[in-house]
This record gives C-alpha cells, structure tokens and sequence, in this order.
C-alpha cells in the first residue's frame, strides 16, 4: 500500500547542464567510448522507479536484488546508459552503452560528482557522524549559518533543506547518487554553507564520496547499529573514517564518552575537543547553569579564554552539548566567537521537529515525543525531563524491529530505572512479530521496575491513552521513537501515522490542553 504523503521526494537539480558520456569514459579511464558518442547525461540514479530521462542508472548489486534487474525499466523511463559491475553485465537486456566498473557502489561518489559537477563551487560542508545527536546538532548548526546569513542547506533523517525548501527524507544520509544531485540543486539556489548527517551506514556504503567536508564533527556513540556491525569496535572504525584528511579538513570531537576520547587520539585530520564533564580534559567546556522546561543554558569555555554564553531553547544537557559542538564547527570553519555570540543572543531558532518535541498546552500533563530509539538516547532524555518535572515521569516506547534486537531490553531497563512508569508498546515492528518485540522490552523492564507500574499496551493508540491514565497535572509522559515521522512500519508496509498529532488527539479526549504552535512541516 502506498500512502500520499508518505513516499519522499528526491531533490536534484532543474537545470542540470548536460555533459557528454564520453567525458566521463575520459575521466575515470572506464573503457572503449565508440558507441557513446553523442550521448548526453543529465543525471544519474540508482533507482529505476527514480530515472529521468537523461540518466545514467547505476545498476548495483544489493542486500535482496541486482539493479541490473532493473535495468529495462530503467531505460523505458529514459535511462542513456547503464554503468554496472561484470555480474550485472551479464544480466542487463537493454539497448544503452553498458560500462562497466569492478565495483559500482565504490565508484558512484565520484561518477555523480561528475554528472552534477557538484566540486564546482562548492558550499562550505558541514558532517556531522555519531550514534545520537545528529540531527539536533544538524539543526542548531543551519540555524546559526542562516543567522549569520547564510543561504543554507541540510540534510537529515528528518528533512533535507535548500534554502527554504523542505522535503522529508527517507534514508538519514542520501545514496551518493541522490547527495550530489541533491548538492547541485542547493547550487543552483545560492546555497553557500550545507550541514549533512552522516551515519556509519553512509560512511560504509560510499554514500559521501566524493564529498570532501570543510568541517567535521563526531557527537557521541553508544549501544545501537550492532546487527550490522557486529561489535561497538567495528561500528567505531567505520565512524572513525570520516576523520581522515580525504574526507574532511578539520574535526570537532566530544570527548564525554571514551570513544570521543578515541576519536580525538586516532584522527588523521587536526580536532578540536569538548567536554560537559569538568574532570575531562578538553579544548573546550561546557558549564550548564540554568535547567528550565523551555530551555538549557551555559557557558563555552575554551583553555585559550575565549568564552560564550549560550541559551538553548531546548531541553538537557545533551541540548546543549549538540548546540556547542555547532558552535564549535563554526569556530573551526573560521566564524570569530563574536560574530557567533552576536547571533545567538538575538535568541537561537526552536525548530528540531520530533527532538524532545512537547505537544501538551500550558496546563495538564507535560508530553513531549521524540526520536529517541537507543539507551543512550533515552537515559539522556529521562535525566533532562527528571530536571525539570516536579511529579511522576511516565515513558511510553517500543523498540523498533528488523533492527539490532540486542539493544531492546537494555532500553526496557533503562526506562524502568529512570521514570516512574514505563507504558511498552509498538515502533515499526516491520517484518517482526510485534508481540515478541515487546516481549523483549517488557523482560528488561519489568527486571529493573522493582515494583513501579510496567504496562504493556498495543496499538500505539491504546498505549498513549494508557499512558495519560496514569497522568496529572505536573506529570510528565515522554514518548520515544516515533519524534517526526509521518508513517509507522508494521508488517513491511508503511502506513500514515504521527505520534504528535495521536498524542494531541489523547490529551484533547483526556480534557487537557495540546500546544497548537507545533511547527508544521511544509512539503513544496
Ligand atoms: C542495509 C541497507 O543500507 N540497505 C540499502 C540498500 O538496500 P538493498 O541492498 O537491500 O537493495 P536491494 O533491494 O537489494 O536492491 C538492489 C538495487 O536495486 C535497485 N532497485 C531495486 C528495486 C527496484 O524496483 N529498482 C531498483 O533500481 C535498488 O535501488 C538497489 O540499488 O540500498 C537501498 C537503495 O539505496 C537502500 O534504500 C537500503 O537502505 C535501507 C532502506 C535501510 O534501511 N538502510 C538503513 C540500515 C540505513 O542506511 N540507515 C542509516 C542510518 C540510520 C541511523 O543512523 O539510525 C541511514 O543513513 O539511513
Ligand atoms: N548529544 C546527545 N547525546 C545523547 N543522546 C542525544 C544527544 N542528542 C540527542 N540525543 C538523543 O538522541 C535522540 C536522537 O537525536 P538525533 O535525532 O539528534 O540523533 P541522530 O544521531 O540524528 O539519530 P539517528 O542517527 O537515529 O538519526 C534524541 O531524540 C535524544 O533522545
């Protein structure tokens, strides 16, 4: 089933200048160029569903299928050539030039760079990589740059920006082939400084090749992702990548945790380290002195007497350590810590959709949604709300399935350790049983609870009513995962759902009052 709404939009350039396909045979050595003479190339994909007219397809083997597969329909869409690997070779039936490449994946950074031109003036590149974090740094970050009047870009796992565009994303980092088109299209609109999440996926998968990064920054990185890399070293060495002088000029490095304290060690391009933690040596640090239910402030201080103070219009210590690593990019990109200073006393930019997003009113329950799925995520977001609730903390969760299963009771444990009550229910099950999953989550809950209400409850509807059943005034219902999104995942298919909106419908039919500022997210 496909819902309207749902499917996200790939963002390329309008007017992408065509470029022969022979210069691109020239430039990568690739093979025999006689029958693609006269051909033109305007884009280049990996999907066929996503072929322009114009396009190279990029036929490359996957998890499931071959892209070659694929390749018909492709050309059908208008596809002029196909670039592929010798088993795809072999499968492709379509009347295009063919070029073929050993490994097609770790070629595609730079065959798109190619296509789109994106090393031509390029914007002043911002990644950001680390297990949680991201996008709230992503946020805080654009939010500066266009304050210091930037046009500015951004890509996230919520939305991908240029200048005032908005598009939901569906991966957090874009396929090469879609991050170059979408990098030519933020030329096209003037955009001059773009900040990019870069997940360990992207940095495995070559999704940012061919993307060399003005500034990078490494936030944190705790239990999650092990399905896929087997251990925390292996999903390290692939974070680490981004810090090597092919990637990026200079890095900022959170050194809270040990495996900052790695990062900064084992870095092949110059850092600059932070810390919240004052027994941590550090570049930088940060010294929080007000907690309130709107906002975090500190000060940034750095060993050379340079200070700034800062107030977050968002909740916890972990807020304000994303906003001063943002700040600290800056610094690192070369902004003076006046410019930076001047901008942020006119008050920072609140938008980070689905980040310990509160949708209750001023009276009532306190009920925030967010995107949190990791323990991590959710020890620092139950600490930050703690602060600043005066009665019981109510957290209602699931964990996500088809997604490393070893991190789910270890999230029940850390919700029954940290809030008053703990409501489990579902997050995209997926191809997963969500009973089972739940299962998991409640084992770990209800081995930690020792004697606090752990409630299971299913569907999601049911289960944020549940959780206001155990509401009052003065209370506080945190609910992690779902933050932004606009679907949820439940035996493969996606279907149209939000949580905040369900979340406003719970506390309106519970009599209370719903914030009705909530940002809207615009789809152009
Ligand atoms: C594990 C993984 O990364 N899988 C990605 C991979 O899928 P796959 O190898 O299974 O692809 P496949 O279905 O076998 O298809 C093979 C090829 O045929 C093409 N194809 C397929 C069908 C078709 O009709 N036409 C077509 O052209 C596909 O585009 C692909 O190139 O290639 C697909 C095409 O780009 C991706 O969408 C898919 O990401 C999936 C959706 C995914 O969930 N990835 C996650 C793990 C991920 O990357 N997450 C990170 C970070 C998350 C975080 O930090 O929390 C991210 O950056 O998003
Ligand atoms: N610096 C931080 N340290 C630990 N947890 C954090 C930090 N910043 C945010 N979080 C928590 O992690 C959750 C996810 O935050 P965010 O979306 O910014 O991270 P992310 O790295 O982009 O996540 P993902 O890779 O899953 O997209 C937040 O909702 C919050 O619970």
């Amino acid at each position: 089933m496909s819902v309207a709404g749902v499917t996200p939009r790939i963002l390329r350039p309008e007017h992408p200048a065509p470029r022969p396909l022979t210069g691109l045979v020239e430039a990568f050595e690739l093979e025999e160029r006689d029958d693609l003479d006269g051909v033109e190339v305007t884009g280049i994909t990996i999907d066929s569903s996503d072929v322009q007219p114009g396009d190279i397809f990029a036929a490359l083997p996957g998890a499931h299928r071959h892209g070659a597969e694929f390749a018909a329909g492709a050309v059908e869409r208008g596809a002029v050539a196909v670039v592929t690997d010798p088993a795809g070779a072999g499968v492709v039936e379509a009347d295009v030039p063919v070029i073929v490449v050993d490994d097609p994946r770790a070629a595609l950074g730079e065959i798109a760079a190619w296509v789109y031109r994106t090393e031509e003036q390029p914007p002043k590149l911002f990644g950001i990589t680390g297990t949680n974090g991201k996008t709230s740094t992503s946020f805080m970050l654009e939010g500066l740059l266009a304050d210091l009047g930037f046009v500015t870009g951004l890509s996230t796992t919520a939305e991908r920006h240029v200048g005032d565009l908005v598009v939901t994303s569906k991966l957090t980092t874009p396929e090469a082939s879609e991050l170059h088109a979408l990098l030519a299209r933020m030329r096209e609109a003037g955009v001059r400084a773009a900040v990019l999440e870069v997940s360990a996926q992207a940095l495995e998968r070559h999704r940012v090749d061919g993307v060399r990064f003005d500034v990078v920054a490494f936030t944190n990185l705790s239990h999650d992702h092990l399905d896929d890399y087997g251990s925390m070293e292996a999903y390290f060495d692939v974070k680490l990548e981004l810090f090597t002088p092919d990637r990026a000029e200079r890095g900022v490095v959170c050194v809270d945790g040990d495996w900052g304290v790695r990062v900064a060690e084992r870095s092949r391009i110059p850092v600059t380290t932070l810390s919240s933690d004052p027994q941590r040596q550090a570049d930088w640090h940060v010294d929080i002195w007000e907690e309130t239910p709107t906002s975090t402030s500190f000060t940034l201080t750095g060993i050379d007497g340079g200070a700034i103070e800062v107030q977050v219009p968002f909740i916890g210590r972990h807020m304000a350590v994303d906003a001063a690593i943002a700040i600290l990019m800056l610094v690192e990109a070369g902004f003076e810590l006046e410019a930076i200073a001047e901008v942020i006393d006119r008050g920072m930019r609140s938008t980070l959709p689905g980040r310990i997003e509160r949708v209750s009113g001023e009276e009532g329950p306190a009920v925030f949604v967010d995107y949190g799925h990791s323990p991590d995520a959710f020890a620092q977001t139950l600490e930050a709300l703690r602060r600043v609730t005066e009665g019981r903390l109510i957290m209602l969760f699931g964990a996500d399935g088809d997604r490393d299963a070893t991190k789910r009771a270890d999230m029940g444990r850390i919700a029954a350790e940290l809030a008053d009550a703990v409501v489990v229910t579902d997050f995209n099950p997926r191809t997963e049983d969500p009973a089972a999953i739940r299962a998991q989550v409640l084992a770990g809950a209800r081995a930690a609870a020792g004697g606090k209400p752990v409630i299971e409850s299913s569907p999601e509807e049911a289960a944020i009513r549940a959780a206001l059943e155990l509401a009052g005034p003065g209370d506080t219902v945190l609910w992690a995962g779902p933050g932004d999104a606009d679907y949820r995942d439940v035996a493969g298919v996606r279907e149209a759902f939000v949580a905040r909106d369900e979340a406003r419908r719970a506390l309106q039919e519970a009599g209370w009052p719903v914030r009705d500022d909530l940002a809207r997210r615009e789809q152009h």
